[in-house]
């Protein structure tokens, strides 16, 4: 490595907007989502420095296309940082999610084959299936509203989509059942409800106030993971209940297998648990088949511990994440009726039984899921610390640094994805509109971020999001089900966008909830 770094050359906000003990780190926090990042972008470019929080080195915020596109191919140089881990691991354990270096990379060779195309496209029965029965759930509330107002019925549509969300994920990834949307609503006491009510209350643990200290504390003094904060004592809520579920979905797996193997003993092909209901490759499999198999054949092996912190992170990624994006995406839907009401006519044109092939000829439901994921990606920035000396090349020359930038050892980066989302030098002077017919013309994709078209809502790299065909799928699917037959109108309340941890719409201080007014077409 060379002995300087061109941090100290980088433009930033003036240390006059910046707190003594909290640097520009309050500032970013007290704002909407990303907000402050996108602002500071303009004015100072695709690279620039923050004061830290807590006497922590300056910050760089990264939003250059080649910088992030490099960071993210380079995953085992530039790995989440000591802010960033310690919540993953208190809310979802050890998993993929939080996994680094080999253990990653074991973790990640072992789960892949789950989420494959083919795989994905096996799950599209269930999504359909759950995607109904949300409609059906839905059109029954309306119905059966005995006041309803003039505009329709209103309700928090985002209770409704996350028990859609976690009864998929628990079916394709698990073959577990939570029949979240078979349960009374009056019904706290089911695991999709226990599950509900814990991300909620972590979601409004982490808008209070002093939220943002726990991570910043925990990157100065990692001691205090373990400490009895409010934020990581709902963040074990979420754990405790999540890993008792993925305790009985083990235990069944292999009482199952007990099952078959004493009636087939010699069989080699029942030697995964899961096969027994011809589920070869969903991810409850995939991982008690690498525990069996162990190291016989240089086969991935992985601990029991291991098989439940990934049990534990695919329902809790798997499922909150597509109905916050979803909601937002409904939201507006709700506020642009003309959007909306191509939209359905464009579903409707199509018939109800849609195919995976039907379903990927739908140019405007492409565009409208594009866009929502554009403008409101569950996770709307990340970071990363670098573990080694590096060159990172720019697509806009840094004056007085030149065409890339030296950053050393330790550098913590981050990455806001919406402030690169709605950059008006790439997506023009509409960028922050919730336009899909962008989507519609051709575009140099070299003009775009590097990622899923042109975004990074999903990440990029080695370690992208796992369940991005997924999440594409389920989207494509829930919105062309809901819109056939209801009709979203806006509430007229103001919604803010937070992150806690994900993107959250924030109503009069309070998250958890998303309220839209629903009528039958
Ligand atoms: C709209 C929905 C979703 C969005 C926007 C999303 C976004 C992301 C992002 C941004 C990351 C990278 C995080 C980081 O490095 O900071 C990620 C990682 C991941 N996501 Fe998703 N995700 C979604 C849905 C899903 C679903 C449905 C699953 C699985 C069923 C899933 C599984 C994962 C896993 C396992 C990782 C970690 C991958 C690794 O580190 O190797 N996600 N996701």
């Amino acid at each position: 490595g060379r002995e300087r770094d061109d941090v100290q050359h980088l433009p930033g906000p003036p240390s006059t907007i910046s707190s003594w003990i909290w640097g520009h780190e309050l500032l970013v926090f007290q704002h909407a989502a990303t907000q402050m990042y996108s602002i500071w972008a303009r004015s100072f470019g695709g690279l620039f420095k923050i004061r830290g929080a807590l006497f922590h080195p300056d910050i760089i915020v990264a939003t250059d296309h080649a910088a992030v596109q490099h960071i993210f191919a380079k995953s085992d140089i530039y790995v989440k940082s000591p802010a960033f881990r310690p919540p993953i691991k208190n809310l979802l354990g050890e998993g993929l999610v939080w996994a680094e270096g080999e253990d990653w990379h074991r973790q990640r060779k072992i789960l892949s084959p789950a989420f494959s195309p083919d795989a994905v496209k096996g799950m599209m029965s269930v999504v359909y299936e759950c995607a109904e029965r949300l409609e059906t759930r839905l059109t029954n509330l309306v119905l059966l509203d005995s006041t309803p107002a003039r505009d329709g019925t209103s309700l928090n549509i985002l209770s409704y989509l996350s028990g859609c969300t976690l009864d998929i994920v628990g079916s394709v990834a698990l073959s577990h059942s939570f029949s979240a949307q078979s349960a009374r609503p009056n019904d706290t006491h089911s695991d999709a409800a226990q599950i509900h009510a814990s991300w909620t209350s972590h979601v409004n643990t982490g808008l209070k106030p002093l939220a943002f200290l726990a991570p910043l504390v925990v990157r100065a003094f990692p001691a205090v993971a373990n400490a009895p904060l409010p934020l990581m004592q709902t963040q074990g809520a979420i754990k405790t209940i999540v890993r008792r579920i993925g305790q009985q979905i083990l235990d069944r797996e292999q009482s199952a297998f007990d099952g078959k193997r004493e009636k087939t003993p010699g069989d080699s092909d029942s030697e995964t648990p899961a096969n027994h209901t011809g589920r070869a490759k969903d991810i409850i499999s995939v991982l008690l088949r690498s525990r069996r198999l162990g190291n016989s054949d240089g086969a991935e092996t992985i601990s029991d511990e291991h098989i439940l912190d990934n049990i534990s992170t695919f329902i809790m990624v798997g499922h909150e994440t597509i109905a916050g994006s979803l909601g937002f995406a409904l939201w507006e839907l709700a506020r642009q009726p003309a959007i909306q009401d191509r939209l359905r006519a464009e579903v409707l044109s199509h018939g109800r039984d849609l195919s995976y092939d039907d379903i990927q000829k739908l140019e405007f439901l492409d565009a409208v899921v594009k866009e929502g994921l554009r403008l409101h990606p569950a996770s709307p920035q990340t970071e990363r610390l670098a573990l080694e000396d590096d060159l990172i090349p720019l697509s806009d020359p840094i004056p007085g640094i030149g065409q890339s930038f030296r950053v050393k050892k330790g550098q913590v980066i981050h990455i806001p994805f919406t402030a690169m989302h709605t950059n008006p030098q790439v997506w023009g002077p509409t960028a922050a509109v919730f336009d899909p017919t962008r989507w519609l013309q051709a575009r140099d994709p070299a003009t775009l971020p590097h990622g899923w078209s042109g975004l990074l809502t999903f990440c990029d790299g080695p370690r992208n999001c796992l369940g991005w065909r997924l999440a594409v799928l389920e989207f494509k699917i829930i919105l062309a089900t809901l819109v056939r037959s209801i009709v979203f109108s806006d509430t007229g309340v103001h919604i803010d966008q937070k992150i806690s941890p994900t993107l959250q719409p924030v109503v009069n201080g309070k998250g958890g909830a998303l309220p839209l007014r629903l009528k039958l077409v």
